[in-house]
């Protein structure tokens, strides 16, 4: 099996993942894995798809500027630019993008501090972080409708070979090593967001209905 088909069902196994918890409504995400270092391609959804479908036109492989790397009908991604700067600043093998209604509203209420901070949570050890008080912060950008504009603002924030964005009103990049660490990011991602919405929906009702009987 060439190494294209094997990122190819690799992703394609991610996407259906994804599609099963819900997070590619109205045909919104993309999502992309490295296949090659020289000559530099990639694979990435094809752009306006039912990402919930599994076809044989759901990703195409793109060069180093996520141009189409052969003949194709296909168009990728019109948020190609951003896995573009993942691959070319970091070491990532594989980046994802969703929206779901929590990453949104976390990235509307944290969004006038540009970022969103998670501190005593079993779950930043997705991220590495292992010490006692160790804290995680995940940036919130602007959603420039100006793709080159966003990829300029997401990459600001690509330092490591894993993490995440958040793009206020629209969605999460997240990126690591390969599919299964970066599937791990954005479930770690989403699980804090919904916890911390539950939670301060919780801390908002009057005493009496705080106490646990
Ligand atoms: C209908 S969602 C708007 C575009 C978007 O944000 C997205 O994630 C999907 O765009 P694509 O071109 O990758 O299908
Ligand atoms: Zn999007």
């Amino acid at each position: 099996m060439s190494l294209e088909v094997l990122r190819w069902n690799e992703l394609a196994d991610i996407k259906d993942e994804l599609a099963q918890r819900d997070w590619f409504m109205g045909t919104s995400g993309n999502l992309s894995i490295k296949v090659d270092e020289d000559p530099f391609t990639f694979l990435v959804t094809a752009s306006g798809k039912d990402k919930r479908k599994r076809t044989a036109e759901d990703f195409l492989l793109v060069d180093c500027k996520g141009r189409p790397a052969g003949e194709t009908s296909l168009r990728p991604s019109a948020e190609t630019l951003l896995h573009v700067e993942v691959y070319n600043l970091t070491n990532a093998g594989c980046c994802l993008h969703v929206h779901t209604v929590e990453n949104n509203v976390i990235s509307e209420i944290y969004g006038d501090e540009g970022k969103v901070v998670f501190k005593g949570q079993e779950l930043i050890k997705a991220f590495g972080k292992w010490e006692q008080d160790a804290e995680l912060t995940i940036p919130i950008i602007y959603n420039s409708a100006d793709i080159p504009t966003l990829a300029r603002d997401f990459a600001v924030h690509l330092k490591d070979e894993w993490g995440a964005v958040l793009i206020r009103n629209h969605g999460i990049t997240v990126w690591g090593r390969n599919g299964f660490e970066a599937k791990k990011i954005l479930e770690a991602c989403e699980f804090l967001f919904r916890y911390e919405l539950l939670l301060s929906q919780y801390k908002s009702l009057p005493k009496p209905y705080q106490t646990v009987k």
